[in-house]
This record gives C-alpha cells, structure tokens and sequence, in this order.
C-alpha cells in the first residue's frame, strides 16, 4: 500500500489545537485564565474536570503519559491534599457554583491510591459543586490494582464508566513492556464493575509495541471478544524516547514499523468490526448501543485530550501535576513535577499553571475544522464564520489527498473517505498554520501510522 509510505510521517495527534509545542511564550496569568473560565460559564455553569493521578508502582517501559514510579504509598496523602487545594483556589476565583457534568481521573494510575483516599478526594470536591443529571465520572484503572472496594467507593459516587489498560493480552508481551498484569485481573475487574452497574467499560489496547504480531493482536481481540467491553481505545505505538526514556529499554528493531505496523492496525481494525464494534474516527471504537456511537451517529461528538466525549465541550478545569485546561478561547497547563505543584498550590496558595495558549479568532475557526473532521469525518465552510486563511492552503493539499483516495471534495466541503480513516491526523495537517510556519525537527510529534 503506497497509501503508508506516502503518509507515514511525524503528525501531530491534535489533542489540542494550537499543539503544545506551538504555544505562547509567556505564561499566562492565573487572573487572565480565571477570566476566560468565567466567561465561559456565564453561558453555561457545566464544568468538565479532570485529575491527573501520576502515580504508578512500576515502570511500563512503553508508557508515554505523565506519571511517578513509587512503591511508597505515603505520597497519596500529601498529593490528595494538594489537589483538593487547588480546586478551593479555583472556587474562589469563579462567579458561579459549577455544575459537574465530567469528572475523569487519569494518570498515572488513579487506582495506585487507596479506595478511602480516592473518596476523601471525590468528596471534597462534590461538596461544593452540583451534580448535572446526566453526569459522565470515570476513571483509569490498572487491572492489577483495581479492587472490589475501588470499583464500590467509586460507583457510590455515581461514577459509571471505566477504562482498563489492556494494552495486550499476551503474557509474553507484558513481560516484555514490563507490565504486571493477568488475564484473571482483568475478567475479575470486569466483572465486578459490571456487577456495581458500570455502564461503559473501555479498553486500552496498543498496536506496534515491540515483538508484537499479528498472532498477538489476533489473540488479544479474542480476548476482547470474550469480554465485550463497550469502547476500545486502539493506540498505534507512539515511539517518543526523547520524551518518554524508558522507551529505551528495548532495541527498536523490535519495533514493528511501516507495513508491519500497518496490518497489525488492519487486523486488529477487521477482527473488531466483525465483532460489531463501530470505528468512530481516530484510534476509538465502541458498540453500536454505546452512547459513543450514537453521538458519532447524530453529530454531538467531542474530542478532547483524554479521547472522544459526548459532551458539547463545556469549560475544562484540570488539577493535578501536567494537567491542560482548556476554555476553548484558552488552553492552561499545570507544572508537571509532583513536587513543584503541591510546593506552589499548598505553600504558594495559587494556581501552578507554567505555560497556556490564548487562542486567535482564526485558531478557533482552525480548532473547529479539526475537530469536525476527528468527531464527524467531514468539515465545511460555506459560512462566513467558517472561512480562515487556512483554507487556502488546506484546498489545495486536499484536491492533491482527494487523488490519492482518501477523502473527496465538493465546494466549500472536505469529507473522508473511509480509506482515509488512519491518516485522519493527516487530513487535519494541512490547516495547521504554525506547522506550516515552521516545521517542527524530528523529534516533536509521533508518526501517523
Ligand atoms: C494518560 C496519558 C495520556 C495520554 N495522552 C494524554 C495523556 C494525559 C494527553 C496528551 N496527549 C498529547 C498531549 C500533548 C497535546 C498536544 O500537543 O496537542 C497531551 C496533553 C499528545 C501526545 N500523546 C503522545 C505523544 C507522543 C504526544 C505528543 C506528540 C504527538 O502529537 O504525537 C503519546 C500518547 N500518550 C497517550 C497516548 C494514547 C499516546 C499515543 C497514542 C496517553
Ligand atoms: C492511557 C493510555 O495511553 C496509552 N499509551 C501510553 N503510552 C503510549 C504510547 N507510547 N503509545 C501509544 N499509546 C500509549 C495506553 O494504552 C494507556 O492505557
Ligand atoms: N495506569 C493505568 C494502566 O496502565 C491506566 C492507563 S495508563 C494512564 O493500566
Ligand atoms: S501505562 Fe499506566 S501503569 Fe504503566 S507506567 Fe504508564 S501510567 Fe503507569
């Protein structure tokens, strides 16, 4: 397939638009951010929040998320007390009380903390905010850690949706990326969620890591078959050791690459839309009866750093070391040291954010071409309101993409194609006036398969 050679270059993932590396200079003021979170709320009081949880007792050395080895439990106390903190900082500057639409806790691993820890957090946040009616909570949980009581202390505060690293089920493979993990862990964690009324259950599972072949993903949709969980997550391997050290630790010959790497995603593709799951765009799958899919179906769509949502992207506050909030006219992100952030939220009593991003007129309109394209497959501009400078540029790289058979054109329209799918990331390139400003060294983002 000439489709990969041709495609197969360092792409931004588009969590965010601007992308990180593009930001501004200057750290923004926590006055400006509170601000623009205000804004923001005067339309809508609904509040999505995360919390990142960096904490894991063992290294998975393909792992490139924020996150601390320890096998210390004494740092949950001080780290929970930081984060509660730094929501009461949050409070204080807001006009209005929030209601809580999300609350994801992501790490790291969130079930690295006991299950009473993990209320008092909870708790203290639920006491000053309203809960929306059709709230969304969850959370990562490692199969390893993950106890009857975490899913119970959890599920009584209306979390319904959790997601499971998986990653692969082959001990062989885990061995490998130096992950302690069961197929028993994982069936028990299952089933006790589904028994305490989890609604949605996802799978984190990765294609490319290293040794892995097409025997192994065949075996781990297998698996995935037998347990049906609602959502998969299909990562392909981001290989980023200049980020992320561990990654070192094997030899990257042993990394499937270009046409390897290509059927592994292929195989893995087939085998779970033969099982009935819907690809919904950008590494995410989920059952058709999945309020995913049916958001994928009538156009309500969100993306946002974790992934897809369903929500229409209400205001993001982010506590926790490396967390990104995002107003949509502003994106903020958090000190990523563990320690620097509680020193400034506990002892320096204000916000730890060091770097943010406030987002031009244009970068909005830019911003929601991309994520029309990520959640819905097609973008337009037909409106006034739609119309950038960008499109320019990105007509005529489309018109040259449209040849190739990845996606077709119409006035004032681009819409992929299904063979498009994977080079989604590639589609969205075209409209990113910084990278086209200044094309990034080597060693900034992923490659696209
Ligand atoms: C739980 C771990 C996380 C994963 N992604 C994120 C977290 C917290 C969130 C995230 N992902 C990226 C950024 C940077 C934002 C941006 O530039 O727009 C954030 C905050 C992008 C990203 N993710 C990975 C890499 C190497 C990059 C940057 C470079 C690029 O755009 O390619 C690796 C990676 N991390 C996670 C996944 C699923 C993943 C790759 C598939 C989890
Ligand atoms: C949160 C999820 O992110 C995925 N994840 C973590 N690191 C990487 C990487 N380097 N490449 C691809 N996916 C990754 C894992 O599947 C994890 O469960
Ligand atoms: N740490 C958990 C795991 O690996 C959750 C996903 S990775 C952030 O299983
Ligand atoms: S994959 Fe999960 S458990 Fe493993 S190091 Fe990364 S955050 Fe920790």
């Amino acid at each position: 397939m000439p489709l990969i050679s041709k495609y197969n270059r360092p792409v931004p993932r588009y969590t965010s638009y601007p992308t990180v590396p593009y930001w501004q200079e200057q750290i923004p003021e926590q006055e400006r951010w509170l601000s623009a979170i205000n804004r923001r709320m005067e339309e809508n009081e609904e509040v999505s929040l995360y919390v990142h949880l960096p904490f894991c007792e063992k290294l998975c050395t393909y792992c490139g998320c924020n996150k601390r080895i320890t096998k210390n439990h004494s740092v949950e106390h001080p780290y929970i007390e930081a984060v509660l903190a730094e929501f009461r900082i949050y409070l204080r500057g807001l006009k209005r009380r929030p209601r809580l639409k999300e609350l994801h806790l992501g790490g790291g691993t969130p079930t690295f903390f006991s299950p009473a820890m993990l209320g008092h957090l909870i708790d203290g946040i639920l006491e000053h905010v309203d809960v929306a009616e059709d709230h969304s909570f969850g959370f990562e949980a490692h199969p390893n850690s993950t106890t009857f009581e975490h899913l119970e202390t959890l599920a009584a505060r209306g979390f319904r949706r959790i997601s499971i690293g998986i990653q692969d089920f082959n001990p062989e493979i885990l061995r490998i990326i130096n992950r302690d993990q069961s197929e028993e862990d994982v069936t028990r964690t299952v089933n006790d969620a589904r028994a305490l009324g989890y609604t949605s259950i996802n799978f984190d599972v990765i294609y490319g890591l290293p040794t892995q072949d097409q025997r192994d993903i065949i075996y781990t949709v297998n698996k995935i078959r037998e347990m049906r969980p609602e959502r998969i997550a299909f990562y392909g391997y981001a290989h980023v050791p200049w980020v992320s050290p561990g990654q070192r630790a094997y030899s990257e010959k042993d990394l499937p690459q270009g046409r390897d790497k290509w059927n592994l995603y292929a195989t893995g593709r087939d085998l779970l839309e033969e099982a009935g799951y819907q690809d919904i765009g950008l590494d995410h799958f989920s059952l058709p009866e999945d309020e995913l899919s049916k958001a994928h179906q009538s156009g309500r769509l969100h993306r946002n750093f974790m992934g897809y949502t369903t929500a229409d992207s209400p205001v993001t506050i982010a506590l926790g070391c490396s967390s990104i909030g995002d107003s949509w006219d502003m994106y903020v992100q958090n000190e990523k040291k563990v320690e620097t952030y509680q020193q400034i939220v506990l002892v320096e009593d204000r916000l730890p954010i060091i770097k943010g991003h406030e987002l031009t007129e244009s970068e909005q309109k830019v911003r929601r071409h991309i994520l029309n394209l990520m959640c819905q497959g097609y973008t337009e501009w037909k409106a006034e309101t739609m119309r950038c400078e960008a499109l320019e540029r990105a007509v005529l790289q489309w018109n040259d993409m449209a040849t190739d058979g990845i996606l077709v054109r119409s006035p004032y329209r681009v819409e992929v194609l299904p063979a498009g799918k994977p080079f989604l990331r590639n589609v969205c390139l075209p409209l990113d006036d910084h990278y086209w400003n200044r094309q990034p060294q080597n060693t900034t983002f992923s490659k696209a398969i």
